[in-house]
């Protein structure tokens, strides 16, 4: 059963704790070197900046009254100075965080790309592709600013606010004290807004990847949404799901909004008590300059508190994100190599199954107290009813899922002690809805073996009677064509899988109603480089056309959790049991 879908927003299954952030650390850590120095070029940057207000203190006080014009000009040349630095930083720092950011990046990014290919099928069956897409890009790229630029960012103001501080202090004190007064109103307020903004932010990326999920779930049916004009019925439903987002965006920009105002007009009415008190001071201790360049430094005081402020509402609204990220990469690969697998050896391509009992989930078995052997070279066809377990029988051969009970070997070994690679990469699977990935059909058919070369893969394609519509295409081999393969017919498409199969040249054949889509005439001719494909391989054939298993060493009939029946086609219908009532039904249909 699915666990997500795309109106339903996300709980996170593992509640967040302070090692995520460790975990984080980590990604930062590779690129330690880099941060040192943009935190040196933003320092250097935001020093000189600071003595703007200092240089004005001593023009207004000292070099204005006594007319010194030659410390006029050297004033003006720091400004420029000043400025000048402040620029090749910034450029610097704009590149090195970049840098820095794509860096985090690819490295995130590619982490959770290589756990998801270890996940198993039922990761994939319990939740929407899109939500899974919006992780691996939207939450990626947003830790990423987070580490790279703003962290920076809020190190440096951090650094600079003492500074500041330190200048301040040196100036006078009084004054100082009154500016610092402010400060804990202004925590006070930052913090009671902590809660209700992590909560809008938290609704909004859940708002968010609902809707990545319906576009991307709508894209994948969008000819079935065409076929069955529903194209107005998913447009109120997108619509729906847009209104949920917008109001979850604006209510959590509310919030948000209320932070940087409040931050404002507390610094106000402290630049006001600044300039009273000021003023005030001004007939004994405060001269005209150490006001002018108090008032410089208030704002600049401010900065570094906003920044934080910003940097924490930043942090708040990416718990969500980490959690999410880092949930991805704790799933339980489930199946994957137990400690001690070996290799498995070359096999000749013998199955059993003994006492096997399987249920997608717990509790409801589909396959119960399985037992059959297959020797070598041997023809299998599994037969039932739709939903009976066929596919999910040849899908526990290849160790997509775990069993619950039994045992499932290959040539003595059980299957569940050796590695997954050397156990997959002895079988071909071939099923209904043939995958073809964008690029050329030579790449396509080399899938099956990427050290195979061109004349190998046309023999291959030859084998299974591709080649002469390949060689129809307007370029032939090199031919591209579109992720899923689109511009193919299915047939074609399943004629491509074939020639991929035959190239991998595996030990065990699964066809899952592999044969379903050719017509007629393409069958007839590819039965001939099918019964080489199938020549000295064990091979498993789910086919609902019973024509096309006659031939079978062994016909297996699948129904109600076991294996009803076995035998030849010839066995089997002299039994007259359950194959001899569907071979019969399905001839006198087709015959119709
Ligand atoms: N990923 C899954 N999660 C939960 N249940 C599943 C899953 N895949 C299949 N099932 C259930 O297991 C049962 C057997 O499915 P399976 O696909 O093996 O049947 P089948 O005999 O191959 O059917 P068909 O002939 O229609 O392809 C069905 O009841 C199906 O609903």
């Amino acid at each position: 059963m699915a666990r997500n879908v795309y109106n339903v927003d996300e709980s996170l299954e593992i509640e967040f704790n302070a090692h995520y952030l460790k975990r984080l650390a980590a990604y930062l850590k590779p690129h330690i070197r880099t941060v040192v120095i943009c935190l040196v070029i933003m320092l250097i940057a935001s020093f000189s900046n600071i003595l703007i207000p200092y240089l004005m203190k001593i023009s207004i006080d000292t070099i204005i009254p006594e007319r010194q014009t030659n410390m006029l000009y050297t004033v003006c040349a720091a400004f420029l100075a000043i400025i000048l630095i402040s620029a090749v930083c910034l450029h610097a720092r704009i590149i090195m965080v970049n840098r820095l950011g794509q860096g985090i990046v690819a490295t995130m990014r590619k982490d959770l790309f290589v756990h998801l290919q270890k996940l198993p099928f039922t990761y994939y069956d319990d939740r929407p592709h899109g939500k899974i897409i919006t992780r691996v890009v939207n939450y990626v790229n947003s830790v990423s600013d987070l580490l790279s630029g703003s962290l920076i960012n809020v190190l440096t103001e951090f650094f600079s606010m003492f500074i500041v501080l330190g200048f301040m202090f040196s100036m006078n004190v009084q004054l100082t004290l009154i500016c610092l007064a402010a400060m804990p109103i202004m925590i006070f307020v930052v913090f009671r807004l902590k809660t209700l903004n992590r909560a809008a932010w938290q609704r909004v990326s859940n708002k968010s990847s609902n809707m990545n999920a319906y576009i991307h779930e709508s894209i994948a049916g969008m000819k079935v949404t065409q076929s069955f004009v529903r194209e107005d019925f998913n447009k109120d439903l997108f619509e729906g799901i847009q209104t949920d987002y917008k109001k979850s965006w604006m209510r959590a920009i509310k919030i948000n909004n209320v932070v940087s105002p409040s931050i404002e007009i507390i610094s106000t009415i402290a630049n006001c008590a600044v300039i009273l008190f000021g003023i005030a001071l001004m007939k004994t201790s405060v001269s005209a300059g150490t006001l002018v360049a108090f008032l410089g430094y208030v704002g600049r005081l401010w900065n570094p508190i906003i920044n934080v402020s910003n940097f924490y509402n930043q942090v708040i609204n990416n718990m969500a994100y980490l959690e999410r990220i880092f949930e991805t990469m704790d799933e339980d690969p489930k199946i994957q190599d137990a400690p001690d697998a070996y290799e498995l050896p070359p096999i000749e391509g013998k199955v059993e199954f003994t006492h096997v009992t399987f249920g997608y989930e717990e509790g409801i078995p589909i396959l119960e107290d399985l037992s059959f052997t297959v020797n070598p070279g041997q023809r299998i066809a599994l037969v039932g009813p739709t939903g009976a377990g066929k596919t999910t029988v040849i899908n526990l051969i290849s160790r997509f899922y775990d069993i619950q009970e039994g045992c499932i070997t290959i040539d003595g070994h059980d299957i569940s002690k050796v590695t997954l690679n050397s156990l997959r990469s002895q079988m071909g699977v071939m099923l209904q809805d043939s995958f073809i990935f964008s690029g050329s059909i030579m790449d396509n058919i080399r899938y099956g073996r990427l050290d195979a070369t061109d004349e190998e893969v046309i023999a291959a394609a030859k084998a299974v009677c591709a080649h002469e519509f390949i060689m129809e295409m307007e370029m032939g081999y090199k031919t591209q064509v579109n992720e899923r393969g689109s511009r193919l017919s299915v047939g074609q498409r399943q004629l491509i899988s074939f020639a991929r199969a035959l190239l991998a040249d595996p030990k065990i054949l699964i066809l899952d109603e592999a044969t379903s889509s050719i017509d007629t005439r393409t069958e007839q001719a590819l039965q001939k480089g099918l019964e080489r494909l199938l020549q000295n391989r064990t091979s498993f054939v789910i086919a609902h056309r019973l024509s096309t298993i006659r031939n079978s060493d062994r016909i297996m009939v699948i129904n109600n959790r076991h294996i009803e029946e076995a035998g030849t086609h010839d066995e089997l219908m002299k039994m007259k049991g359950h194959y001899y009532d569907l071979y019969t039904t399905q001839t006198r249909f087709l015959s119709q």
